[in-house]
């Protein structure tokens, strides 16, 4: 029976979610390998990959792809890694320098730009290097660690998930596990997926887990073990619920009426029990 290819995320966010994976503790099924946001939906768009924890904007636009229900990279109010850092106060931004590595902030931040922060600016794309970004634009957008490790003293600092809730009301949903159709026709490990996924998220959640990952991480993204699991328990929350759900339908829907995607896509889930026959 072929592996399932996981096009995982290398940040620390998605570390709980990996926790049965790198532990070991999900048999040989799958073959996992760490990536960026920005690549892992390329992956899963080109077939190079099976199953990805894809930025929730491509979902819009990869064809015959089904989630996982229940899981999600999202936050209710503030999450801390996804940051607009400026030279000057929002309303004066003109330009913005936007993170390669991301594909549902940089749209998020177009839409904050078009909706509630009165109108056009110029867009540039950057990789996650502020100083660069900050030498060539008024701004720059930072995603996942380098956003948590960025040194951003005397910089006028806009979280975006923040600034959503202020104008929306609602949480936002930043990245989901989406799995090609196609390649779970006919595979053992298919019909197991829905429970292997969200066990492991279950279980890197434990509190003595998230201890271990904040002692591990801390290190390795310079910020205190103590902000490594406040990131993990407060900022980040890890379930598609239906305020998590509302959220996102507003966010398709301005991009919808932005034009940065054709339609709203209808949200497709992979249900829990033996669904695929062989
Ligand atoms: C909250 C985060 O969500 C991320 C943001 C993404 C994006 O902007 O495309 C994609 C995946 C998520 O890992 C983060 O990494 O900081």
């Amino acid at each position: 029976m072929a592996q399932l290819r996981v096009s995982a995320i290398s940040f620390l966010n998605t570390a709980p979610l990996m926790w049965d994976f790198a532990h070991g503790n999900v048999g040989t099924g799958f073959d996992v390998h760490y990536t960026l946001p920005a690549q892992c939906a390329e992956e899963l768009r080109q077939g190079s990959a099976d199953i990805g924890i894809i930025p929730v904007f491509t979902y819009a636009l990869i064809p015959n792809l089904v989630l996982i229900p229940d899981i999600a990279i999202a936050t209710k109010g503030v999450v801390r890694s996804i940051l607009l850092i400026s030279k000057v106060p929002v309303e004066q931004i003109k330009s913005v320098a936007l993170d390669t590595s991301s594909r549902t902030s940089v749209n998020l931040t177009r839409v904050l730009f078009s909706k509630f922060w009165d109108g056009e600016r110029s867009f540039i794309s950057h990789p996650p290097d502020l100083d660069q970004m900050l030498a060539k634009c008024d701004a720059g957008l930072l995603i996942g660690d380098p956003a948590l490790r960025a040194k951003t003293a005397g910089y006028h600092v806009y979280d975006l998930a923040t600034e959503w809730k202020k104008f929306t009301g609602k949480p936002f949903v930043f990245a989901v596990w989406a799995i090609r159709m196609a390649a779970l026709t006919g595979n053992d490990h298919a019909t197991k997926v829905v429970e292997i996924f969200q066990r492991s998220r279950d279980n890197g959640l434990k509190p003595e887990h998230v201890d271990e990952l904040a002692r591990e991480w801390s290190p390795k993204i310079g910020i205190s073990e103590r902000d490594v699991h406040e990131y993990l328990t407060h900022n980040i929350d890890y379930h598609l619920d239906a305020e998590n759900l509302e959220g996102l339908a507003l966010f398709f829907q301005y991009c919808e009426e932005l034009k940065l995607i054709e339609k709203a896509p209808e949200l497709r889930f992979l249900p829990a029990h033996n669904w695929f026959s062989k």
